[in-house]
Protein backbone atom coordinates (compact mmCIF):
# COMPACT_ATOMS: atom_id res chain seq x y z
CA UNK A 1 0.00 0.00 0.00
CA UNK A 2 2.70 2.50 0.86
CA UNK A 3 5.34 1.85 -1.87
CA UNK A 4 3.99 4.68 -4.19
CA UNK A 5 4.03 8.09 -3.96
CA UNK A 6 0.61 8.68 -3.42
CA UNK A 7 0.54 5.50 -0.37
CA UNK A 8 3.58 7.98 0.75
CA UNK A 9 2.19 10.82 0.60
CA UNK A 10 -1.05 9.27 2.59
CA UNK A 11 0.93 7.79 5.21
CA UNK A 12 2.93 11.15 6.32
CA UNK A 13 -0.85 12.71 6.29
CA UNK A 14 -2.05 10.28 8.44
CA UNK A 15 1.31 10.39 10.88
CA UNK A 16 0.69 14.55 10.83
CA UNK A 17 -2.98 14.06 11.96
CA UNK A 18 -2.30 11.15 14.85
CA UNK A 19 0.51 13.51 16.24
CA UNK A 20 -1.45 16.25 16.16
CA UNK A 21 -4.33 14.24 18.08
CA UNK A 22 -2.07 13.00 20.22
CA UNK A 23 -0.66 16.69 21.34
CA UNK A 24 -4.08 17.23 22.20
CA UNK A 25 -4.16 14.03 24.35
CA UNK A 26 -0.75 15.17 26.07
CA UNK A 27 -1.93 18.21 26.84
CA UNK A 28 -5.06 17.34 29.19
CA UNK A 29 -3.24 14.40 30.39
CA UNK A 30 -0.55 17.10 31.63
CA UNK A 31 -2.97 19.66 32.92
CA UNK A 32 -3.84 18.95 36.20
CA UNK A 33 -0.38 19.98 37.67
CA UNK A 34 -0.33 23.21 36.74
CA UNK A 35 -3.80 24.00 38.31
CA UNK A 36 -2.98 22.07 41.48
CA UNK A 37 -2.56 25.65 43.61
CA UNK A 38 -5.74 26.70 42.80
CA UNK A 39 -7.59 23.74 43.28
CA UNK A 40 -6.36 24.05 46.96
CA UNK A 41 -6.81 27.69 47.43
CA UNK A 42 -10.66 28.15 45.98
CA UNK A 43 -11.63 24.59 45.82
CA UNK A 44 -10.02 23.87 48.97
CA UNK A 45 -9.10 20.43 47.55
CA UNK A 46 -6.30 18.30 49.57
CA UNK A 47 -2.81 17.06 48.37
CA UNK A 48 -4.54 14.04 48.79
CA UNK A 49 -7.31 14.87 46.56
CA UNK A 50 -4.97 16.37 43.55
CA UNK A 51 -2.50 13.13 44.13
CA UNK A 52 -5.77 10.83 43.00
CA UNK A 53 -6.70 13.22 39.80
CA UNK A 54 -3.94 11.49 38.67
CA UNK A 55 -3.57 8.38 40.27
CA UNK A 56 -7.33 7.72 39.03
CA UNK A 57 -5.50 7.72 35.66
CA UNK A 58 -3.31 4.85 35.98
CA UNK A 59 -5.22 2.36 38.52
CA UNK A 60 -7.94 1.05 35.98
CA UNK A 61 -5.34 0.98 33.15
CA UNK A 62 -3.50 -1.69 35.08
CA UNK A 63 -6.35 -4.02 33.69
CA UNK A 64 -8.05 -2.35 30.92
CA UNK A 65 -4.97 -1.49 28.70
CA UNK A 66 -5.29 -5.07 27.83
CA UNK A 67 -8.82 -5.21 27.04
CA UNK A 68 -7.95 -1.90 24.58
CA UNK A 69 -4.98 -3.43 22.33
CA UNK A 70 -7.05 -6.17 22.41
CA UNK A 71 -9.82 -3.67 20.89
CA UNK A 72 -7.30 -2.02 18.98
CA UNK A 73 -6.60 -5.24 16.98
CA UNK A 74 -9.82 -6.45 16.72
CA UNK A 75 -11.51 -3.08 15.70
CA UNK A 76 -8.49 -1.01 13.74
CA UNK A 77 -6.62 1.75 15.20
CA UNK A 78 -8.81 4.42 13.00
CA UNK A 79 -12.22 3.25 14.63
CA UNK A 80 -10.27 3.00 18.46
CA UNK A 81 -8.54 6.21 17.87
CA UNK A 82 -12.20 8.20 17.35
CA UNK A 83 -14.01 5.99 20.03
CA UNK A 84 -11.54 6.82 22.59
CA UNK A 85 -10.55 10.36 21.41
CA UNK A 86 -14.40 10.86 22.33
CA UNK A 87 -13.90 9.12 25.83
CA UNK A 88 -11.37 11.50 26.24
CA UNK A 89 -13.22 14.61 25.37
CA UNK A 90 -16.02 13.72 28.06
CA UNK A 91 -13.84 12.98 30.43
CA UNK A 92 -12.12 16.19 29.92
CA UNK A 93 -15.22 18.39 29.78
CA UNK A 94 -16.33 16.63 33.39
CA UNK A 95 -13.37 17.29 34.68
CA UNK A 96 -13.80 21.19 33.73
CA UNK A 97 -17.11 21.63 34.49
CA UNK A 98 -17.95 18.73 37.24
CA UNK A 99 -19.86 20.77 40.46
CA UNK A 100 -17.45 18.77 43.24
CA UNK A 101 -14.06 16.55 43.62
CA UNK A 102 -16.24 13.52 42.60
CA UNK A 103 -17.02 14.64 39.30
CA UNK A 104 -13.81 15.94 38.55
CA UNK A 105 -12.57 12.50 39.85
CA UNK A 106 -14.72 10.61 37.40
CA UNK A 107 -13.56 13.06 34.59
CA UNK A 108 -10.02 12.04 35.08
CA UNK A 109 -10.80 8.34 35.68
CA UNK A 110 -12.87 8.40 32.16
CA UNK A 111 -10.03 10.40 30.32
CA UNK A 112 -7.80 7.67 31.55
CA UNK A 113 -9.22 4.49 30.72
CA UNK A 114 -10.18 6.42 27.03
CA UNK A 115 -6.04 7.95 26.90
CA UNK A 116 -4.07 4.70 26.83
CA UNK A 117 -5.73 2.63 24.72
CA UNK A 118 -5.59 5.94 22.29
CA UNK A 119 -2.16 5.93 22.52
CA UNK A 120 -1.84 2.11 21.37
CA UNK A 121 -4.28 3.24 18.58
CA UNK A 122 -1.68 5.86 17.48
CA UNK A 123 1.32 3.46 17.51
CA UNK A 124 -0.34 1.04 15.90
CA UNK A 125 -1.65 3.33 12.96
CA UNK A 126 1.74 4.52 11.87
CA UNK A 127 2.52 1.25 12.08
CA UNK A 128 -0.26 0.30 9.60
CA UNK A 129 0.50 3.12 7.35
CA UNK A 130 4.60 2.79 7.46
CA UNK A 131 5.37 -1.12 7.65
CA UNK A 132 9.14 -1.05 7.83
CA UNK A 133 10.23 1.84 5.82
CA UNK A 134 10.58 5.09 8.14
CA UNK A 135 8.63 3.88 10.44
CA UNK A 136 10.64 4.57 13.79
CA UNK A 137 10.69 7.95 12.52
CA UNK A 138 7.65 8.46 11.92
CA UNK A 139 6.90 7.23 15.41
CA UNK A 140 9.53 9.89 16.80
CA UNK A 141 7.49 12.58 15.13
CA UNK A 142 4.07 11.44 16.84
CA UNK A 143 5.91 10.86 19.92
CA UNK A 144 7.58 14.24 19.75
CA UNK A 145 4.64 16.28 18.97
CA UNK A 146 2.94 14.92 22.01
CA UNK A 147 6.17 15.89 24.14
CA UNK A 148 4.87 19.31 23.03
CA UNK A 149 2.09 18.70 24.32
CA UNK A 150 2.95 18.15 27.67
CA UNK A 151 5.76 20.96 27.69
CA UNK A 152 2.36 23.36 26.18
CA UNK A 153 0.67 22.47 29.81
CA UNK A 154 3.49 23.00 31.73
CA UNK A 155 3.77 26.32 30.02
CA UNK A 156 0.23 27.33 30.18
CA UNK A 157 0.48 29.02 33.29
CA UNK A 158 2.67 31.80 31.24
CA UNK A 159 0.83 30.98 27.62
CA UNK A 160 -2.76 31.72 28.90
CA UNK A 161 -1.59 33.90 32.16
CA UNK A 162 -5.07 35.83 31.94
CA UNK A 163 -6.85 32.09 31.86
CA UNK A 164 -4.82 31.64 35.35
CA UNK A 165 -5.92 34.70 36.84
CA UNK A 166 -9.29 34.18 36.40
CA UNK A 167 -9.14 30.86 38.26
CA UNK A 168 -8.77 27.14 38.28
CA UNK A 169 -11.79 26.90 35.77
CA UNK A 170 -10.32 28.67 32.41
CA UNK A 171 -7.15 26.40 32.68
CA UNK A 172 -9.13 22.73 32.82
CA UNK A 173 -11.80 24.73 29.89
CA UNK A 174 -8.84 25.31 27.82
CA UNK A 175 -7.70 21.39 28.15
CA UNK A 176 -11.10 20.59 27.37
CA UNK A 177 -10.55 22.34 24.05
CA UNK A 178 -7.31 20.59 22.95
CA UNK A 179 -9.46 17.05 23.62
CA UNK A 180 -11.91 18.55 21.15
CA UNK A 181 -9.43 19.52 18.68
CA UNK A 182 -8.00 16.12 19.23
CA UNK A 183 -11.57 14.17 18.76
CA UNK A 184 -12.03 16.42 15.40
CA UNK A 185 -8.15 15.37 14.36
CA UNK A 186 -9.08 11.84 15.05
CA UNK A 187 -12.47 11.94 13.03
CA UNK A 188 -10.32 13.37 10.01
CA UNK A 189 -8.35 10.49 10.32
CA UNK A 190 -10.83 7.78 10.65
CA UNK A 191 -12.40 9.23 7.43
CA UNK A 192 -9.16 9.29 5.50
CA UNK A 193 -8.72 5.44 6.68
CA UNK A 194 -11.90 3.78 5.00
CA UNK A 195 -10.54 3.08 1.90
CA UNK A 196 -7.15 1.93 3.13
CA UNK A 197 -8.72 0.06 5.76
CA UNK A 198 -10.87 -1.54 2.84
CA UNK A 199 -7.35 -2.05 1.18
CA UNK A 200 -5.93 -4.03 4.73
CA UNK A 201 -8.90 -5.77 4.26
CA UNK A 202 -8.58 -6.97 1.32
CA UNK A 203 -4.68 -8.03 2.09
CA UNK A 204 -6.74 -10.24 4.87
CA UNK A 205 -4.70 -8.24 8.12
CA UNK A 206 -8.22 -7.47 9.28
CA UNK A 207 -10.08 -10.16 7.81
CA UNK A 208 -7.39 -12.04 9.98
CA UNK A 209 -8.03 -9.79 13.10
CA UNK A 210 -11.63 -10.34 13.22
CA UNK A 211 -11.89 -13.72 12.38
CA UNK A 212 -9.25 -14.76 14.90
CA UNK A 213 -11.26 -13.13 17.90
CA UNK A 214 -9.63 -12.20 21.09
CA UNK A 215 -5.66 -12.93 21.85
CA UNK A 216 -5.19 -13.92 25.41
CA UNK A 217 -3.45 -17.13 23.83
CA UNK A 218 -1.42 -15.62 21.77
CA UNK A 219 0.60 -13.84 24.57
CA UNK A 220 1.84 -16.64 25.75
CA UNK A 221 3.19 -17.57 22.09
CA UNK A 222 5.20 -14.14 22.07
CA UNK A 223 8.54 -15.00 21.64
CA UNK A 224 12.08 -14.63 24.19
CA UNK A 225 12.53 -11.15 22.69
CA UNK A 226 9.36 -9.54 23.62
CA UNK A 227 9.18 -10.56 26.74
CA UNK A 228 12.44 -8.85 27.50
CA UNK A 229 11.33 -5.79 25.83
CA UNK A 230 8.35 -5.87 28.71
CA UNK A 231 11.25 -6.25 31.14
CA UNK A 232 13.19 -2.91 30.14
CA UNK A 233 10.01 -1.22 29.12
CA UNK A 234 8.34 -1.52 33.19
CA UNK A 235 12.15 -0.86 34.47
CA UNK A 236 12.74 2.04 32.44
CA UNK A 237 9.80 3.68 32.46
CA UNK A 238 9.01 3.38 36.21
CA UNK A 239 11.83 5.05 37.12
CA UNK A 240 11.64 7.41 34.22
CA UNK A 241 8.50 8.75 35.78
CA UNK A 242 8.31 8.31 39.05
CA UNK A 243 11.73 9.81 39.74
CA UNK A 244 11.08 12.85 36.31
CA UNK A 245 7.84 13.27 36.85
CA UNK A 246 7.21 13.14 40.79
CA UNK A 247 10.39 13.33 42.95
CA UNK A 248 13.17 15.04 40.82
CA UNK A 249 12.43 19.05 41.70
CA UNK A 250 11.84 18.32 44.76
CA UNK A 251 15.58 16.04 44.66
CA UNK A 252 16.87 19.11 42.74
CA UNK A 253 16.15 21.48 45.36
CA UNK A 254 16.75 19.48 48.90
CA UNK A 255 19.70 17.36 47.58
CA UNK A 256 21.97 19.57 44.94
CA UNK A 257 20.29 23.46 46.55
CA UNK A 258 18.18 24.34 43.77
CA UNK A 259 15.65 26.90 44.08
CA UNK A 260 12.13 25.31 42.68
CA UNK A 261 12.17 27.59 39.34
CA UNK A 262 15.56 26.32 38.37
CA UNK A 263 14.79 22.83 39.45
CA UNK A 264 11.44 22.90 37.30
CA UNK A 265 13.62 24.45 34.30
CA UNK A 266 16.12 21.76 34.28
CA UNK A 267 13.11 18.95 34.74
CA UNK A 268 11.29 20.31 31.62
CA UNK A 269 14.70 20.58 29.84
CA UNK A 270 14.45 16.85 29.26
CA UNK A 271 10.86 17.03 27.91
CA UNK A 272 12.37 19.97 25.12
CA UNK A 273 15.10 17.60 24.22
CA UNK A 274 12.86 15.00 23.56
CA UNK A 275 10.92 16.61 21.00
CA UNK A 276 13.55 17.24 18.73
CA UNK A 277 15.74 14.19 19.54
CA UNK A 278 13.14 11.49 18.99
CA UNK A 279 12.22 11.64 15.78
CA UNK A 280 15.98 12.38 14.70
CA UNK A 281 16.90 9.23 16.88
CA UNK A 282 14.14 7.42 15.56
CA UNK A 283 15.62 8.77 11.55
CA UNK A 284 18.98 7.43 12.94
CA UNK A 285 18.05 4.00 13.38
CA UNK A 286 15.86 3.48 10.26
CA UNK A 287 18.75 4.30 8.02
CA UNK A 288 21.27 1.91 10.12
CA UNK A 289 18.52 -0.40 10.13
CA UNK A 290 19.28 -1.25 13.60
CA UNK A 291 17.14 -1.24 17.16
CA UNK A 292 18.35 -3.38 20.13
CA UNK A 293 21.76 -1.66 20.17
CA UNK A 294 20.52 2.05 20.14
CA UNK A 295 17.94 0.74 22.63
CA UNK A 296 20.54 -0.58 24.94
CA UNK A 297 22.52 2.76 24.72
CA UNK A 298 19.30 4.24 25.85
CA UNK A 299 18.73 2.02 28.69
CA UNK A 300 22.15 2.16 29.63
CA UNK A 301 22.48 6.13 30.30
CA UNK A 302 20.07 5.81 32.79
CA UNK A 303 21.57 4.21 35.99
CA UNK A 304 25.01 6.01 34.49
CA UNK A 305 22.31 9.71 34.93
CA UNK A 306 21.79 8.28 38.41
CA UNK A 307 24.94 7.52 39.81
CA UNK A 308 26.16 11.06 38.29
CA UNK A 309 23.64 13.01 40.65
CA UNK A 310 23.88 10.37 43.62
CA UNK A 311 27.15 10.28 43.82
CA UNK A 312 29.33 13.23 42.18
CA UNK A 313 28.71 17.10 42.50
CA UNK A 314 28.80 17.49 38.83
CA UNK A 315 26.59 19.97 37.53
CA UNK A 316 23.03 18.84 37.03
CA UNK A 317 23.63 19.54 33.23
CA UNK A 318 25.46 16.13 32.57
CA UNK A 319 22.38 14.36 33.94
CA UNK A 320 19.90 16.37 32.40
CA UNK A 321 21.35 15.68 29.36
CA UNK A 322 22.07 11.67 29.70
CA UNK A 323 18.37 11.78 31.08
CA UNK A 324 17.29 14.17 28.31
CA UNK A 325 18.98 11.15 25.60
CA UNK A 326 17.44 8.48 27.38
CA UNK A 327 14.04 9.56 27.31
CA UNK A 328 14.26 10.58 23.84
CA UNK A 329 16.48 7.53 22.55
CA UNK A 330 14.13 4.53 24.02
CA UNK A 331 10.64 4.95 23.61
CA UNK A 332 11.85 6.19 19.72
CA UNK A 333 13.31 2.59 19.48
CA UNK A 334 10.86 0.38 21.92
CA UNK A 335 7.55 0.46 19.99
CA UNK A 336 9.34 0.41 16.23
CA UNK A 337 10.89 -3.04 17.58
CA UNK A 338 8.12 -4.34 19.17
CA UNK A 339 6.53 -4.08 15.74
CA UNK A 340 8.97 -6.51 14.19
CA UNK A 341 8.73 -8.64 17.10
CA UNK A 342 4.87 -9.52 16.41
CA UNK A 343 2.56 -10.25 14.09
CA UNK A 344 1.00 -7.01 12.74
CA UNK A 345 -2.50 -8.29 13.82
CA UNK A 346 -1.00 -8.35 17.47
CA UNK A 347 0.44 -5.17 17.87
CA UNK A 348 -1.99 -3.60 19.46
CA UNK A 349 -2.01 -6.28 22.40
CA UNK A 350 0.99 -6.48 22.95
CA UNK A 351 1.71 -3.05 23.40
CA UNK A 352 -1.46 -3.45 25.88
CA UNK A 353 0.50 -6.37 27.62
CA UNK A 354 3.67 -3.74 27.88
CA UNK A 355 1.70 -1.33 29.22
CA UNK A 356 -0.41 -2.90 31.95
CA UNK A 357 2.36 -4.22 33.60
CA UNK A 358 4.39 -0.36 32.92
CA UNK A 359 1.08 1.18 34.65
CA UNK A 360 1.83 -1.22 38.41
CA UNK A 361 5.25 -0.78 38.05
CA UNK A 362 4.80 3.11 37.69
CA UNK A 363 2.15 3.36 40.45
CA UNK A 364 4.13 1.05 42.55
CA UNK A 365 7.81 2.57 41.93
CA UNK A 366 5.73 5.77 43.24
CA UNK A 367 4.87 4.28 46.37
CA UNK A 368 7.52 2.41 47.23
CA UNK A 369 10.26 5.71 46.36
CA UNK A 370 7.19 8.31 48.64
CA UNK A 371 7.78 4.80 51.39
CA UNK A 372 12.04 5.12 51.30
CA UNK A 373 12.19 8.84 51.26
CA UNK A 374 9.53 9.32 54.12
CA UNK A 375 11.52 6.31 56.17
CA UNK A 376 14.73 8.07 55.94
CA UNK A 377 13.57 11.61 56.32
CA UNK A 378 14.46 13.15 53.30
CA UNK A 379 14.35 16.56 52.97
CA UNK A 380 16.31 19.96 52.42
CA UNK A 381 18.07 19.33 56.30
CA UNK A 382 18.92 15.53 55.37
CA UNK A 383 19.45 15.44 51.65
CA UNK A 384 21.63 11.84 52.88
CA UNK A 385 18.03 10.60 53.36
CA UNK A 386 16.86 10.29 49.51
CA UNK A 387 19.98 8.03 49.12
CA UNK A 388 17.82 5.02 49.77
CA UNK A 389 15.67 6.20 47.03
CA UNK A 390 18.32 6.68 44.02
CA UNK A 391 19.39 3.19 45.35
CA UNK A 392 16.21 2.00 44.19
CA UNK A 393 16.49 3.53 40.68
CA UNK A 394 19.82 2.79 40.52
CA UNK A 395 18.83 -0.81 40.73
CA UNK A 396 15.74 -0.71 38.25
CA UNK A 397 17.76 0.93 35.67
CA UNK A 398 20.79 -1.53 35.80
CA UNK A 399 18.06 -4.16 35.80
CA UNK A 400 16.68 -2.51 32.78
CA UNK A 401 19.91 -2.42 30.88
CA UNK A 402 20.42 -6.55 31.46
CA UNK A 403 17.13 -6.55 29.69
CA UNK A 404 18.42 -4.43 26.93
CA UNK A 405 21.49 -6.32 26.62
CA UNK A 406 19.76 -9.82 26.52
CA UNK A 407 17.22 -8.72 23.88
CA UNK A 408 20.27 -7.34 21.72
CA UNK A 409 21.71 -10.63 22.13
CA UNK A 410 18.04 -12.66 21.37
CA UNK A 411 17.01 -10.82 18.67
CA UNK A 412 19.55 -7.48 17.86
CA UNK A 413 22.21 -8.92 16.12
CA UNK A 414 20.29 -8.28 12.67
CA UNK A 415 17.21 -6.69 13.85
CA UNK A 416 15.59 -7.02 10.41
CA UNK A 417 15.77 -11.36 11.41
CA UNK A 418 13.27 -10.71 14.23
CA UNK A 419 10.84 -9.73 11.25
CA UNK A 420 10.75 -12.62 9.82
CA UNK A 421 10.73 -14.50 13.29
CA UNK A 422 7.40 -12.87 14.49
CA UNK A 423 5.60 -14.63 17.55
N1 LIG B 1 1.60 4.39 28.57
C1 LIG B 1 1.97 5.69 28.07
C2 LIG B 1 2.21 6.60 29.26
C3 LIG B 1 2.05 8.08 28.91
C4 LIG B 1 3.00 9.03 28.96
N2 LIG B 1 2.39 10.22 28.58
C5 LIG B 1 1.15 9.96 28.30
N3 LIG B 1 0.93 8.67 28.51
C6 LIG B 1 3.25 5.56 27.27
O1 LIG B 1 4.12 4.80 27.60
N4 LIG B 1 3.34 6.29 26.17
C7 LIG B 1 4.52 6.29 25.34
C8 LIG B 1 5.41 7.44 25.71
O2 LIG B 1 6.66 7.27 25.68
O3 LIG B 1 4.87 8.52 26.03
Amino acid sequence: MTDNNSGRATAWLVCLLVAAALYGNYYVYDSVGPVADLLQQQRGFSDTQIGMLNAIYNLPNIVLILVGGVLVDRFGAARMTLWTAALCLAGALLTAFGPDFASMAAGRLLFGIGAETFSIATVVAVADYFGKRDLAFAIGVTLSVGRLGSFSADMSPTWFASSYAAGWQPPLMIAAAFAASSFAVALVYWWIDRAPARERAAQGIVAAKANEGFAWRDMLHFGKAYWYLLGLCVLWYSVMMAFRSTFSIKYFQHAHGLDLATAGEMNSYVFLAAVFATPAFGWLCDRVGRYAPFLAFGALLLPIAMAVMALTQWSLWWSTLLIGVSFSLVPAVMWPLCSKLVRPNRFGTAIGLMWVVQNAGIGGANMLAGWLNSRAGASAQNPAGYDSMMLFFGICSVLGVVCALLLWLTAGRRDQEAATHKA
